[in-house]
């Protein structure tokens, strides 16, 4: 647990780049610092591991005060990975991830084997990287050793400044998404600085948007969004905040329909209505279109003749009629996890250009729940930008 109280940080030419700052991050909690350059959340972070001393007010650290404990033990238990990674060039991937076990006593061996582990876990083979340097690694895998390192010594606290600020957007929501599966099992206590809106959005349990100095309002994303605290903070996240919701509205049980399931190895159903066709072990494998719109589609083949690698010979319209489930069934590539947000809903939604996404068990192993549809999309879509509630 991080608890600020009262803390002020002058700087010898005068600026107050933190100014009488008292909050909170509770045990396994992560909380995004965002705000514009130069508002004092770098220096906020750095007074925790005691980069930066407090002109005055305390930082603690699991209740004691940072000053009170030795800045090298300090930083020890205290994971910090920054954007500049700041990797030791002449050592391999390996021995950099190792550096804090063997600074803490740890033998090579089992400080190697450690090093391997969370390589594995941050998605990096330790067999093709571990023996690599640094300059051999892209901008995206050189973050990933950044954030392996500051977990080697399994510090129970984190302090991540932009750690994936410098990689393109697409590798960044990549990293964003690994470093949240990472923490819904690690569940460090974890201080996040981002100059990055969406970024804050996506990764804080709370977060903390800063004016200059201060804390404007620290809440959950959602709360925020839907309603800043103050004209500035309003300001910054801007007039599409509406929009920025959509990241962290969950898709929940309330918003799924539930349309007929068949079995891939049932027999066609005769005069069903459109099912979702499952495999045997309960995970989506499509969709099955329903009678009236099979034989609607069998009709326009039939007139116009022309489906391809079929010839006119009569009983063949028959012959391609679908017998078995397996047969008919047609893929359904979208889908999202129970948990996920309407906005990886619609997005999956557009680009599949689905009528149906299967909406599936997040835990384990994918199981079928219920399906998204596109009017069921809209409804949830309003409430959640606080629109009219349908009736
Ligand atoms: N060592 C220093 N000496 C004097 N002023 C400093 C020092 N470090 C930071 N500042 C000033 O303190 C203020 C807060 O800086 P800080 O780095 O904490 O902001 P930030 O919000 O992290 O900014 P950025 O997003 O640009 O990194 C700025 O006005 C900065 O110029």
């Amino acid at each position: 647990m991080i608890r600020f109280e009262h803390v002020t940080k002058r700087y010898a030419d005068g600026t107050t780049a933190v100014d009488d700052l008292s909050f909170e991050v509770a045990e396994g909690e992560l909380v995004t610092l965002v705000g514009p350059s130069g508002c004092g959340k770098t220096t906020t972070m750095k007074m925790v591991n005691r980069l930066v001393e407090p002109t005055s007010g305390r930082v603690l650290v699991d209740g004691r005060d940072v000053t009170a404990t030795d800045p090298v033990e300090l930083r020890r238990r205290i994971g910090y990975v920054i954007q500049q990674v700041g990797l030791f060039p002449h050592r391999t991937v390996l021995e950099n991830t190792a550096t804090v076990p063997r600074l803490l006593g740890t033998g090579r061996a089992a400080a190697h084997a450690r090093a391997a582990e969370l390589l594995d876990l941050v998605g990096l083979d330790p067999r093709t990287f571990g023996d690599r340097y640094p300059d051999q690694l892209s901008g995206g895998q050189r973050q990933r050793v950044g954030v392996a390192r500051a977990l080697a010594a399994d510090p129970p606290v984190l302090l991540m400044d932009e750690p994936f600020g410098a990689v393109d957007p697409v590798v960044r929501e990549r990293l964003q998404s690994e470093f949240l599966k990472l923490q819904s099992r690690m569940r460090k206590t974890v201080l996040f600085v981002t100059h990055d809106l969406e970024e804050a959005v996506r990764l804080g349990d709370r977060m903390a948007v800063y004016g200059h100095g201060r804390i404007e309002q620290l809440d959950t994303p959602a709360t925020v969004l839907g309603a800043p605290a103050t004209p500035y903070v309003a300001d910054f996240v801007g007039a599409d905040r509406a929009l920025r919701r959509l990241s962290v509205t969950p898709v929940e049980e309330a918003h799924l329909d539930r349309p007929p399931v068949v079995r891939l190895d049932d027999p066609l159903p005769r005069d069903g209505a459109r099912a979702v066709v499952l495999d045997a072990d309960g995970r989506p494998y499509g969709w099955l279109p329903g009678a009236a719109e099979a034989a609607r589609e069998h009709g326009t083949t039939r007139e116009h003749g022309t489906a391809p690698g079929h010839g006119t010979a009569p009983g063949q319209d028959t012959a391609r009629r679908p017998r078995t489930v397996r047969e008919g069934a047609r893929p359904m590539e979208a889908r999202v996890p129970l948990g996920g947000s309407l906005r990886e809903a619609f997005s999956a939604m557009l680009r599949y250009d689905a009528g149906w996404i299967a909406v599936v068990d997040p835990d384990g192993d994918g199981r079928y729940l219920g399906v998204l549809t596109p009017e069921r999309l809209h409804e949830a879509l309003r409430r959640s930008v606080g629109g009219v509630t349908p009736r």
